[in-house]
């Protein structure tokens, strides 16, 4: 307790007669995981501990997540610390149930003869935090990035390529359950823009036949699953009603999570993730998020971030044509004014699309 670790250090210790060592990978500071790596920190009686074995080490950790994740799924937990605003109805479902059960222990999960939900859907308009939605329940699943493929890159024009990059989609999960059985780690794949598939090649017949070949093929895929206790595959779209009722079946996208645009104190969530790390130093003291949200009705998600972005460049506008007569930039004196919110709210066209 107290001791101070930093990435990089190696540490050995003693456990049942034999003498271990490990690296300390990466060190994550609570309620900032968004913040990217600290290189030290101190273990206090909060901290989880997640160890990976070395690729040439015989040892197997089991339940590994388990501990780290129990915060997650508290009912109580706030996606905000995971960066994500407005969304603690969908988040709380999808813990519930798509990954709860992965944080079973083994032998009791056998023993209940349940089945993960292997296939999660994420609909709804652009920009309203789908795919953020599905990187975060990748990293809380896996502890890293999720592997993501977009629609638009799978479809190819080239005979039998589609098909392969299907096949090669599911390769990773299917050999690891191969070699490692139920100590495989969980393979969470995000398939973003997938009703790219259901678009591909236009209005020929022949391009109606070659989709219908892709949608069967990923159905079988997606049936094979059932066999695969260590996958997740997330899609995203914004066209669920382009995608064919085959997919949508039991076993298949059978979660299907509805997003919408946020409301108020949604905007207000993800207005204080978006200008969390300029709130002391950068912000004026006359930015009022909360009246801010109240303006931005209709915005998404990655309108606001747009909003702060541009709100951003125009105090940068503005402080370098006071400066522009001196050298450099004055950090000290630099803020980013309610005015400078204000003013970007109006250019911003809101696009509002009717989602099925
Ligand atoms: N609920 C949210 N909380 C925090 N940030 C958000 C939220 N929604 C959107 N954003 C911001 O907008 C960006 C774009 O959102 P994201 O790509 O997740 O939207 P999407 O629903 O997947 O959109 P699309 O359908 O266009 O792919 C995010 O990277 C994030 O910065």
């Amino acid at each position: 307790m107290n001791q101070v670790m930093s990435s990089g250090q190696r540490v050995t210790f003693e456990y049942h007669m034999t003498a271990y060592i490990f690296t300390v990978n990466q060190v994550i500071m609570k309620g900032q995981e968004n913040s990217g790596d600290v290189e030290r920190g101190m273990i206090s009686n909060d901290t989880s501990f997640i160890f990976e074995a070395a690729n040439t080490s015989s040892i197997k950790f089991v339940n590994q997540h388990e501990a780290a994740s129990s915060n997650v799924l508290r009912d109580d937990f706030n996606p905000q610390s995971l960066g994500i605003g407005g969304l603690g109805e969908q988040f709380a479902y999808i813990c519930r149930r798509a990954l709860l059960s992965r944080f079973v222990p083994l032998q009791m999960f056998h023993k209940l003869g349940i089945n993960h939900v292997k296939g999660l859907l994420l609909y709804g308009p652009p920009g309203t935090g789908k795919t953020l939605m599905a990187n975060q329940i990748g990293k809380i699943l896996n502890g890293k990035e999720p592997k993501v493929v977009r629609g638009p890159d799978i479809v190819s024009e080239m005979i039998g390529k589609t098909e392969k990059n299907i096949r090669d989609l599911f390769a990773d999960a299917e050999n690891d359950q191969r070699k490692h059985g139920d100590q495989s780690k969980h393979h969470v794949i995000i398939f973003d823009e997938i009703d790219a598939i259901c678009k591909m090649g236009g209005s020929t017949r022949a391009a109606e036949v070659a989709r219908h070949r892709i949608v069967q093929q990923l159905a079988t895929k997606m049936d094979g699953m059932k066999a695969l206790n260590n996958i997740l595959l997330i899609g995203v779209t914004n066209r669920k009603d382009l995608l064919p009722e085959e997919l949508l079946r039991p076993g298949r996208f059978e979660l299907k999570v509805k997003f919408s645009l946020p409301d108020e104190s949604g905007r207000l969530q993800i207005l204080e993730i978006l200008t969390d790390k300029m709130e002391n130093s950068f912000l004026a003291p006359d930015v009022n998020l909360q009246e801010l949200a109240a303006r931005t009705e209709k915005y998404s998600g990655a309108e606001l971030e747009a909003l702060v972005n541009s709100s951003v460049s125009r105090a940068f506008n503005r402080a370098s044509s006071v400066h522009s007569t001196k050298m450099g930039f004055d950090e000290e004196s630099f803020k980013i004014t309610m005015e400078d919110f204000l003013h970007q709210l109006h250019p911003l066209a809101v696009q509002v699309i009717s989602v099925n």
